[in-house]
């Protein structure tokens, strides 16, 4: 089975921002990025996405994506980028068809994947946030890439809709590599087959999420939580 394969280091004019980033990624296990606020975590994921241009490697399935051209690499990687307020007024079809400029993939099946498919012809710019972050999702699975990189892909949702976002996940993660930046420690925690906590442009920890202690937590964030465990369940307290 393909594997991603990262090793980079990255730096925005002098400032380095990804200090020797090394690891793996591979399908059947969701893989979670979680770290503080300026960690680093959407500059990796913008690096290995071609958006940003990094030092070192990043290969799948013997590919250097690095010297990709951007049509070729959207044909192995999909980015969903935070959710930020759309810029046309697409409808909701044409703004997912975006996504099959490289691969000509599958807008109905990405439409009903996330649920959209009765909002085909409204227009984007009337989608609520979090509605809009499906389509973001729906976009990236429309290029039918086999690694898919989501930057806080439930950020903008309700508990439904992030659970909605989560179990469509848990779907695809035998068919494609999927990272996920995460800001929600209890779906990092609960959710996820492993974890790389960023600090500093470093990965500072990795494991399972069973392996994760108060520990950890406190040393990446500075904060002391609680985090209680109950029949599998994982919830952190700040
Ligand atoms: N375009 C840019 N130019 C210069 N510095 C940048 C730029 N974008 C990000 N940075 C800096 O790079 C560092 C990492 O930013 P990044 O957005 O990757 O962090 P993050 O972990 O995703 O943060 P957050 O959790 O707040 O989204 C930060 O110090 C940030 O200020």
């Amino acid at each position: 089975m393909p594997k991603l394969h990262v090793d980079i280091s990255f730096s925005y004019a002098s400032k380095r921002v990804l200090d020797g980033i090394s690891f793996e990624a591979e399908k059947g296990k969701l893989l979670a990025i979680i770290g503080p606020n300026g960690s680093g975590k959407s500059t990796l994921l913008k690096c290995i996405a071609g958006i940003l241009k990094p030092e070192g490697k990043i290969i799948y399935d013997g590919i250097d994506l690095i010297h990709l051209r951007p049509k070729e690499r959207a044909r192995i990687v999909s980015y969903v980028p935070q959710s930020s307020f759309p810029e046309f007024a697409f409808t909701v079809e044409e703004f997912v068809e975006l996504g099959t400029y490289a691969s000509g993939g599958d807008v109905e099946k990405a439409l009903e994947s996330v649920g959209l498919i009765e909002k085909r012809e409204e227009f984007i710019t009337n989608l609520s946030g979090g509605e809009y972050q499906l389509a973001l999702i729906a976009r990236a699975l429309a290029q039918g890439s086999d690694v898919m990189l989501l930057d806080e892909p439930t950020s903008h949702l309700d508990i439904n809709h992030a659970k909605e976002v989560v179990d469509l996940l848990l779907r695809l993660k035998d068919e494609k590599v999927i990272i996920a930046v995460l800001h929600d420690l209890n779906i990092a925690l609960n959710y996820a087959d492993e974890i790389l906590v960023l600090k500093h442009g470093r990965i500072v920890w990795r494991g399972s999420p069973d392996e994760v202690s108060e520990k950890v937590i406190e040393e990446s964030y500075s904060v002391t939580p609680r985090i209680i465990r109950i029949n599998g369940i994982k919830a952190v307290i700040p």
